[in-house]
């Protein structure tokens, strides 16, 4: 039996980049997945025809997380199409890299409200469809190894990150007793559309490189694994945990 089979998955920024090699890796193990995105239309078609020809149904909800009242619609949707949700991965951001000192305002709160805002309310709505449905689920919050180490040009990112860090691990307490489980995965640096423009300067990319034990940037499709395996019944016991999937560079320091 397939590791995510029978069950319901849910992922937001599912257009393109982590997201989207989650939720086609959802399909592959089982899953029928319902996908969030912003703006990326074509992308989230491409996504959806991926999910199919894995064999599993698929659903794109158009919205924007910053808006609160977007992750009830997304999960209302969701249970109109499946049924049930079994499964969050709470995945959608932003990282428009700026230096500190003239930061603009709406960039911080941009960050903050699409980045955490926006995963805080995603992950209670799929919590309280959960509770309600009481057969327990499992919730995956899209972190950072920006969490954990800061970054000149992301004052405004990394906060978010270590946010979703430390929800996952109180979404946990909250939620133990529906036997809900909140996790995090800590992404080193991974190539996407989100770093393309930053990652264009070479030097700073050798310099990344460089720092990885493993010798290369990721690919949106080494996240898949871990985020499957953690939506799965073989994290039974795991709640409250964050995996670092960064090819070892966090823990590279001479
Ligand atoms: N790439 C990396 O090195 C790392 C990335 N991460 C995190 O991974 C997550 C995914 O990023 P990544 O795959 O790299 O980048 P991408 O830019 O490829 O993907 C971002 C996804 O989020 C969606 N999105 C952005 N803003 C919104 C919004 N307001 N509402 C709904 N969806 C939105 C995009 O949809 P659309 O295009 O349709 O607007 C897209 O599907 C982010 O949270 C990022 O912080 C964490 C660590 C490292
Ligand atoms: C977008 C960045 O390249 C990426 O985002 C993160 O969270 C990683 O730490 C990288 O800095």
């Amino acid at each position: 039996m397939k590791l995510l089979q029978g069950k319901t998955v849910l992922v937001t920024g599912g257009s393109t980049g982590i997201g989207r090699a989650a939720a086609i890796g959802a399909a592959k193990a089982g899953a029928d997945v319902a996908i969030n995105y912003r703006s990326s239309s074509a992308e989230a078609e491409s996504c959806i025809a991926e999910i199919e020809a894995a064999g599993q149904r698929g659903l794109a909800v158009q919205g924007d997380v910053a808006d609160p009242a977007v992750a009830g619609e997304f999960i209302a949707k969701a249970v109109e199409g499946f049924g049930k949700v079994d499964v969050m991965v709470s995945n959608a951001g932003i990282c428009p890299f700026h230096s500190f000192l003239d930061m603009p305002v709406e960039t911080v709160q941009r960050t903050m409200n699409v980045n955490l805002l926006g995963g805080y309310f995603m992950c209670q709505a799929a919590a309280r469809q959960m509770v309600e449905q009481g057969h327990g689920g499992a919730i995956v919050a899209v972190s950072s190894i920006s969490a954990l180490v800061g970054g000149e040009y992301q004052t405004h990112y990394t906060p978010t990150k270590a946010g979703l860090h430390s929800l996952m691990q109180s979404a946990a307490i909250a939620l133990g007793k529906h036997n809900i489980r909140c996790n995090s995965v800590l992404p080193g640096t991974i190539l996407t559309e989100i770093n393309k423009d930053d990652l264009a300067d070479m030097e700073k990319r050798a310099r990344m490189e460089a720092r990885i034990p493993l010798g290369r940037l990721g690919a949106a499709e080494d996240l898949a694994g871990p985020i499957v395996f953690l939506a799965s019944d073989m994290a039974s016991y795991v709640t409250g945990a964050a995996l670092l999937v960064d090819g070892g560079a966090f823990v590279n320091l001479q």
